[in-house]
């Protein structure tokens, strides 16, 4: 079976279907289509043939140095396995995208299992941390996990309302200091409310002030001295928050995270906003981690947990028509 009917058939026991399908849709319509059109003129994987499909895998984000590394294997796979037909060489190119990614490696969820697990929330302002703040508090509830927030975005005017109001929504309750306070101090105070309820996840939204990578590093390594201080081995997770929209240079921005914290995790939001999905890979690649969930929409249940072969599937399902 190859792994476009593979990919069918997993994907067809998954939950998120339709989520997948209509978050990536834009993606889709653009990565696909701009695949089969190479097929209009394809005599074979030859120099011209490798340019094409080179422009198309820059064009979906997918990064030019995973770009470089998929146009290589295909090329290798294609001469060695004697590929001829456009099809095998659609099946080789999805087979060398999963292989990639996976081959990054894994990386397990950081779970406290005597206590709140504390995540901290990083990444630039407008990333949409707030907003994935309260899906993935949705999220765990669904899990019938109890969650207590931690307003610790006290920089920037607003933040600390926005959390609040999601927090009311979804009732859960939320920890909260004056604006222009001190954000560990928040996260102190949290930590000590999460363990007097017995909660099982303490989720803290910090700024994302960029201006300054000294003072970011400072702030983050305070906020994460002082919550390790109150819960065994927290933070537990630290996720960055990328948005997907701002493609390269969302990936620079990150870098400077990377440089200032140890991240456990990405969270790539408005994936649905984008018709260059492929910015997954270049993450992994050039971040060296895991893409932990996806937003693919504006509401609070679009958050969901990355899945390799269903994002697969979504990104490329307009290659299979004359599949079954
Ligand atoms: N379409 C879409 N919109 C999203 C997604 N995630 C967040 N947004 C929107 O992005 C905007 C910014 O989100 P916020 O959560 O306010 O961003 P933030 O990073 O908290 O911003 P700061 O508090 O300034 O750091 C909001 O309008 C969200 O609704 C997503 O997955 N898809």
């Amino acid at each position: 079976m190859g792994i476009f009917s593979k990919l069918k058939q997993a994907f067809a026991g998954k939950d998120d279907q339709d989520r997948y399908l209509s978050g990536l849709d834009k993606s889709r319509r653009s990565f696909s289509q701009r695949i089969r059109n190479l097929a209009l003129n394809f005599t074979g994987v030859n120099e011209e043939f490798l340019e094409e499909l080179m422009i198309v895998l820059l064009e979906a984000d997918i990064g030019i140095r995973t770009a470089e590394k998929i146009i290589e294997r295909v090329e290798t796979r294609a001469m060695d396995e004697k590929l001829k037909k456009f099809d095998e060489i659609s099946e080789c190119l999805i087979e060398v995208m999963a292989e990639m990614y996976e081959e990054a490696g894994t990386c397990d969820d950081h779970v406290n299992e005597n206590g709140p697990t504390v995540v901290l929330m990083v990444g630039v302002n407008g990333s949409g941390k707030t907003t994935t703040t309260a899906k993935l508090t949705k999220l765990y509830q669904e899990q019938r996990k109890k969650v207590v927030l931690a307003a610790a975005d006290t920089f920037r005017a607003g933040a600390v309302d926005q959390l609040a109001m999601w927090a009311d929504r979804l009732n859960v309750p939320c920890i909260k200091g004056r604006e222009g306070g001190d954000p560990s101090a928040v996260l102190v105070d949290a930590c000590r409310y999460a363990l007097e309820e017995k909660a099982d996840y303490l989720i803290g939204d910090t700024a994302g002030r960029l201006q300054n990578k000294a003072n970011l590093m400072k702030e983050l390594e305070k906020m994460k001295r002082v919550v390790g201080r109150e819960i065994d081995g927290a933070p537990h997770e630290v996720w960055l928050v990328i948005d997907a929209t701002t493609g390269q240079n969302g990936i620079s921005q990150a870098q400077v995270f990377l440089e200032t914290t140890a991240v456990t995790g990405i969270i790539l939001t408005k994936l649905d906003g984008t018709a260059k999905g492929g910015i997954v890979f270049a993450i992994r690649d050039q971040l060296g981690l895991p893409v932990k969930f996806i937003g693919l929409g504006e509401h609070p249940d679009d958050l969901r947990p990355f899945d390799l072969q269903s994002y697969l599937y979504s990104l490329c399902e307009g290659m299979l028509e004359d599949h079954d």
